[in-house]
């Protein structure tokens, strides 16, 4: 089994283009793409100013009450009555093109299967094959008419103070929350709490979370779940929030979050050559139709 960082050899990212393999899965050649290129904010505010725009609404909009509501509106058993199959919902988002992205401009199917590829390439568990195929699928909402700044973008905790680290955090000077929780570190919650008691931006991230807690293992329900947190993983902030579950876990996020950030490649995978390979995983997992 190749090591993950085997994926980012000196600073390269490298998985620009894909190779069909005799087994199915897709080799990814090297390209002149470094690490240090992807989730490049500043340049993205030169050549597509709209990323600035959507977190500007993101920033303004996402407080306590608006993540109490959508959790009342998505979350829970009892209000999700829509039946659909995993590949269904990927297929619906083979329209869906997200905002927030600075790295690609494929739709959400061709997403997928690059991450998912990237992993399974790597020698990967089947579950984290499946979780980097289906991480993203809570976009769904937006096709139900969210907006991409209550479905999109990396999340952060609402209800205490914002880290200066999360991406253009600036925009948080609108947000009217900030004057009830901006001076307090911990807010509504208490030291080491767990991430699992913070109230997260609202997104994909948590929706998708609720929609699959039934089936996966805990790992991957945690990478869904917190997979947009990335001034915790990357950033190394909120800290003072994790528990000994936490500190488990952030490893499975890491590992994952090299196969969602650096497969964002430009040649597009393969859809009908891959789809029997994957309708098979997800019915290892998951029924036939699941409550959307
Ligand atoms: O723009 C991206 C995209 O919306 C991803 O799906 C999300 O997980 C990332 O955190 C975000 O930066
Ligand atoms: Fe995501
Ligand atoms: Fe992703």
């Amino acid at each position: 089994m190749r090591n993950i960082t085997n994926l980012i050899p000196d600073g390269t990212a490298g998985l620009v283009s894909a190779i069909q393999q005799q087994d199915g899965a897709t080799a990814w050649s090297k390209s002149n793409k470094a690490a240090a290129d992807f989730r490049d904010y500043t340049k993205a505010d030169e050549d597509q100013p709209s990323i600035a725009e959507f977190y500007k609404q993101n920033h303004i909009h996402q407080t306590l009450d608006h993540v109490l509501a959508q959790k009342a509106k998505y979350c829970d058993d009892q209000v999700r009555k829509t039946s659909m199959g995993i590949w269904q919902v990927l297929e619906i988002l083979d329209k869906f093109v997200d905002e927030s992205d600075p790295d690609t401009e494929m739709s959400q199917i061709m997403h997928s299967l690059q991450s998912s590829e990237a992993a399974r390439k790597d020698g990967q568990p089947r579950w984290m094959i499946l979780t980097a195929l289906i991480h993203d699928i809570g976009k769904w909402i937006a096709v139900c008419g969210e907006p991409q700044w209550s479905t999109v973008g990396d999340t952060f905790p609402v209800g205490c103070q914002v880290s200066p680290k999360v991406v253009y955090s600036e925009y948080f000077a609108l947000n009217p929350d900030t004057q009830k929780y901006g001076n307090s570190k911990y807010g509504i919650y208490s030291p080491h709490c767990g991430l699992h008691n913070l109230h997260m931006s609202f997104g994909h991230d948590e929706y998708l979370y609720h929609v699959c807690k039934d089936y996966l293992p805990k790992e991957a329900l945690y990478i869904i779940r917190f997979h947009s947190f990335y001034a915790w993983h990357t950033s190394g902030e909120y800290t003072w929030f994790m528990n000994d579950e936490d500190h488990q876990m952030m490893k499975w996020v890491k590992q994952f979050n090299q196969y969602d950030l650096y497969s964002k490649a430009e040649e597009t995978p393969d859809v009908d050559q891959l789809k029997p390979y994957y309708l098979n995983l997800i019915d290892e997992f998951f029924p036939k139709t699941i409550k959307w």
